[in-house]
C-alpha cells in the first residue's frame, strides 16, 4: 500500500468515527426530548444553545480549522433542531389571528429553533403579484386577495413541519379553514385591542385598518371578527404581557397536550 493509500483509508475511519458520533449525538438529542416531555420540562430553552455555542468557541480558540469547524457545527445544530420538530410536529403550524397578533413574530421565532420552513402568506403572495398587498386590494380588490389566499394554502398541503403565518383575514372564510386543517394545526394568537393598537400604530401597511387604527376602532372589528377566528381555532393563544419566548413554549406544549 502507498502512502496516498494508506491516507484515503485514515479517512475513511474518520469518516466512520464522526458516522458514530452523530448517530449517538442523535440519539442523546431524542432521550433530551424524552426526558423533557417525561418531567414536563420547557422544550426551548435558548439559553442552552448559547451555552454550548460558548463552550466550543472556548474549546476551539486556538484551532487553525476554526471556521470550518463552526460551519460543521452550525449544520449539526440545524439537524439537531430538524429531528426535535419532527418528532414534535408531523403537520404544518398555522398561525392565525388579528393583525399585530404576533404571528409573524411568532412564527420567526418558532422557525429558528426547529428549523422549520416558514411561510409568511401576505409576503408570498405579495413576492408572486410584484405588488404590495395594499396594491393588490386597490387594483384587483379583497375578493381576489382572498382568493390567493386560498390557492395558497391548498399548495401548502402537500409540504409538512412548515411554520404559516397567515394575512390577518385568511381564517374568515371557511374554505380557507378548511384547507388549512387538511394538514396543519390552526393556533389562534389573541391581544386585547389597547396591546394591538400598541404593537400597529406606527405602521401604515394594513390597508383593512385604515380609517379605524384606534383602539375603538381595532375593538369594534375584532368583534366582528372574533366568532370566526375562534371557530377555525384549535388552539387560542392569549400574548398580552408575553414575552415571544413564553408564547412559543405554550404553543409547544399545548400543540403536544394536543396530540396525546
Ligand atoms: N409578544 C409580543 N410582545 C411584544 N411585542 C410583540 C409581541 N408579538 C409581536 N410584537 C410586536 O408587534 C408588532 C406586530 O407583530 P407581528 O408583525 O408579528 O404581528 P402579525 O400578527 O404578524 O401582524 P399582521 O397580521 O398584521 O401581519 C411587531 O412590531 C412585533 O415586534
Ligand atoms: O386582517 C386582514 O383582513 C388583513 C391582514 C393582513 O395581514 C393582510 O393579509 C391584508 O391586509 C388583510
Ligand atoms: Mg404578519
Amino acid at each position: 500500500m502507498n502512502d496516498l493509500e494508506m491516507y484515503r483509508e485514515q479517512l475513511a475511519l474518520c469518516d466512520d468515527k464522526i458516522i458514530d458520533a452523530l448517530v449517538e449525538r442523535n440519539s442523546i438529542i431524542e432521550k433530551i426530548m424524552a426526558y423533557k416531555e417525561e418531567y414536563g420540562m420547557p422544550i426551548l430553552q435558548p439559553h442552552q444553545e448559547e451555552k454550548q455555542k460558548r463552550r466550543l468557541e472556548e474549546k476551539l480558540k486556538e484551532n487553525k480549522y476554526k471556521e470550518e469547524i463552526f460551519d460543521v457545527f452550525g449544520c449539526i445544530l440545524r439537524n439537531s433542531k430538524r429531528i426535535q420538530a419532527r418528532k414534535l410536529f408531523d403537520y404544518n403550524i398555522v398561525l392565525i389571528g388579528f393583525m399585530g397578533a404576533g404571528k409573524s413574530t411568532i412564527s420567526d421565532y418558532l422557525s429558528t429553533m426547529f428549523d422549520m420552513d416558514i411561510v409568511e402568506m401576505d409576503q408570498v403572495i405579495a413576492e408572486r403579484e410584484e405588488m404590495s398587498i395594499p396594491d393588490i386590494f386597490a387594483t384587483y380588490g379583497e375578493e381576489y386577495f382572498r382568493d390567493l389566499e386560498t390557492n395558497l394554502l391548498i399548495e401548502m398541503q402537500s409540504h409538512k413541519n412548515a411554520v404559516i403565518s397567515c394575512g390577518g383575514g385568511a381564517a374568515l372564510r371557511e374554505k380557507n379553514v378548511a384547507e388549512m386543517k387538511k394538514n396543519g394545526r390552526v393556533v389562534l394568537l389573541t391581544a386585547t385591542p389597547e396591546t394591538i393598537f400598541e404593537r400597529v400604530k406606527d405602521s401604515n401597511d394594513r390597508p383593512v385598518l385604515n380609517g379605524r387604527k384606534n383602539v375603538k376602532g381595532i375593538s369594534e372589528l375584532m368583534e366582528q371578527r372574533r366568532e370566526k377566528y375562534e371557530a377555525a381555532a384549535d388552539i387560542v393563544i392569549n400574548t398580552d404581557d408575553k414575552t415571544v419566548l413564553q408564547i412559543c413554549e405554550e404553543l409547544v406544549q399545548r400543540l403536544q397536550e394536543s396530540e396525546e
